[in-house]
């Protein structure tokens, strides 16, 4: 059991779906996905559906996500997928959640705030209503943002943050504080057996090409023979977490025992211009790099403490950077009709 467990003395759980130990079902595991069409989900349903035990259901409003995202797998017989706004309940039968739905990109978050805080406490409260009618064990992706502009580093998950609650990435980072603090109230006051992923920032093919997060702007400039566009002041930090290694690690907190919080990401550790500098060299040395304004409240670094992920779920992240920039390079190319000299 997990140590928040002991010192909160939860309800049992609710009985689990019948499903999970049926021996005359077809599939021994129904899992919901939502936010299944975006870039992070997609990939965790291919790997899924790998399982032939497995049956998948996405439900997504194809905000940030796109059918093509899924376009192997629509018709399979163990793969269903609806047009559903997690703001609004939802009523099947399923064993497991992960908890997705929601824009990650800062200019898609921002360009509704009111309806990201919805989507984060509405859709989250949702989620967890649905889990509790059927039984069902939910994963929730939080984010490494529930740190704001971390004044410890690398970040621990003991470490409570730094967050600016009534600024422009509230909507977001208190949306998903907030989205935390739900599931750990359904699970004290409901027994529900809850997983929390802190996602730090992810890379990896079928990103939007226009989706505005750094790694993908920067690898479709260089693609479009465009200058690399760092905000200042260019030595704010991330660490890059490529996204086959992001699916095992949610993957293995879903089948752990741990309720999390518990970081996933990789703890290499780059400066934007670094970064650009490293896209520039693997992709189009003659671009140019050029410095921008930034947006308000951009943390300054940002690494996380991956001790608890490795103990606990015996996961650490395998792939480099300079391996996974590549990757994601040819995945740019094809969508972009750019090819390599
Ligand atoms: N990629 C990262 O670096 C990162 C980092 C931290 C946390 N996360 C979290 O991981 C999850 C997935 O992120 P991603 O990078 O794949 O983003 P994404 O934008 O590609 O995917 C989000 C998906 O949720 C869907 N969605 C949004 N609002 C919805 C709603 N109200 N109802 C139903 N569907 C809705 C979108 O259409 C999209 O398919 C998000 O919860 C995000 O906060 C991602
Ligand atoms: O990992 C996380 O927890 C969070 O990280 C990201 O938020 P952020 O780190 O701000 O992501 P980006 O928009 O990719 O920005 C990263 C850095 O790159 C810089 N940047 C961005 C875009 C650009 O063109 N140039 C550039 O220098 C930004 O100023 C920032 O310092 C994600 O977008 C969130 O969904 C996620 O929850």
């Amino acid at each position: 059991m997990a140590s928040s467990d002991k010192q909160t003395s939860p309800k049992p759980p609710p009985s689990p779906s019948p499903l999970r130990n049926s021996k005359f079902c077809q599939s021994n595991m129904r899992i919901l996905i939502s936010g299944g069409a975006g870039f992070i989900g997609s990939h965790l349903v291919d790997k899924l559906m790998e399982n032939e035990k497995n049956e998948v259901i996405v439900a997504d409003n194809y905000f940030t996500g796109s059918k093509d995202n899924l376009k192997k797998w629509i018709g399979h017989p163990r793969f269903e997928l609806i047009r559903h706004d997690v703001t609004e309940p939802l009523l099947i039968e399923v064993d497991q959640i992960y908890h997705l739905a929601c824009p990650a990109s800062p200019i898609f978050y921002k360009y509704n705030p009111v309806k990201t805080i919805k989507t984060n406490v509405i859709g989250t409260l949702n989620m967890l209503g649905l889990a509790k009618r059927v039984g069902a064990r939910i994963l929730l992706t939080s984010t490494s943002e529930v740190y704001g502009d971390p004044l410890i580093h690398p970040q621990p998950e003991s470490y409570w943050g730094n967050v600016n609650p009534i600024g422009v990435r509230s909507c977001y980072d208190e949306g998903k504080r907030v989205a935390e603090t739900l599931m750990f109230d359904y699970h004290r006051q409901h027994g529900i057996e809850i997983r929390i992923a802190r996602i730090f920032n992810t890379y990896g093919p079928r990103m939007n090409i226009d989706d505005g997060r750094v790694v993908s702007n920067f690898i479709a400039q260089a693609l479009r023979g465009e200058a690399l566009t760092v905000q200042k002041p260019g030595t704010q930090t991330r660490s890059f977490c490529y996204v086959s290694d992001m699916v095992d690690g949610l993957m293995r907190l879903m089948e752990g025992d741990d309720t999390g919080p518990i970081n996933i990401g990789n703890p290499g550790e780059f400066t934007m211009v670094e970064l650009a500098e490293t896209v520039k060299e693997l992709i189009n040395p003659s671009i140019e790099i050029k410095m921008v304004e930034n947006t308000p409240d951009d943390p300054r670094q940002r690494k996380p403490d991956i001790t608890k992920a490795k103990e606990v779920l015996g996961w650490e992240p395998k792939v480099k950077l300079r391996e996974g920039l590549p990757l994601m390079e040819e995945d740019f190319r094809l969508r972009l009709g750019v090819h390599k000299n």
